[in-house]
């Protein structure tokens, strides 16, 4: 199952294009064995200042056909990391297709892709710059991979 990262906003060089490359890279590494990934980042930008809506009509035309489509969310569901990685494997086994996990831009996600989306999930109820929340994911996907193939790097 591959794993897209539909996002607004361009990643430019820095410190957390360096995170997100490196817990893309684990993850890659870690899913390859569990038919997890590659991870593939498709990144939106409205010049045109637009706000949320413009950016979600970007935003679907990127997110591949089929997919589950995860939106990151303040308001959306809180997970633990097993059940993060548990919800992973099953999106896997459904044999849906891929997973497309949307992040907004400033103004967050548009309602009618919000709604779309098959899961919303949260990082907490404190908003996070998006770039952060991008970095976020990435971890946690490596986390997931690490809890699925039972090595030592998740200790509760
Ligand atoms: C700066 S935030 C926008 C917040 C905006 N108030 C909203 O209504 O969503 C940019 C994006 O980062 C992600 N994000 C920020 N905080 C998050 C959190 N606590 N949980 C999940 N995603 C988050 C979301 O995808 C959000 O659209």
């Amino acid at each position: 199952m591959r794993v897209h990262i539909c996002a607004v906003g361009r990643l430019r060089t820095g410190p957390e294009r360096a995170l997100i490359d490196d817990y893309l890279v684990r993850f890659d590494r870690t899913g390859r064995a569990l038919g997890l990934g590659p991870a593939q980042m498709h990144e939106v930008e409205d010049k045109k200042g637009g706000g949320m809506s413009a950016e979600a009509t970007l935003l679907e035309r990127i997110i591949p056909k089929s997919s589950v489509i995860v939106a990151l969310d303040e308001r959306g569901k809180l997970q633990s990391s097993p059940e993060f990685a548990t919800l992973l494997g099953d999106w896997r086994d459904g044999g849906r297709g891929d997973v497309a996990f949307v992040i907004g831009g400033a103004d967050g996600i548009a309602p009618d892709l919000r709604k779309r989306a098959d899961f919303r999930l949260s990082f907490g109820r404190m908003v996070w710059p998006h770039m952060l929340a991008r970095a976020m994911l990435c971890e946690q996907l490596y986390r997931a991979a690490s809890i699925l193939a039972g090595s030592p790097y998740h200790r509760v």
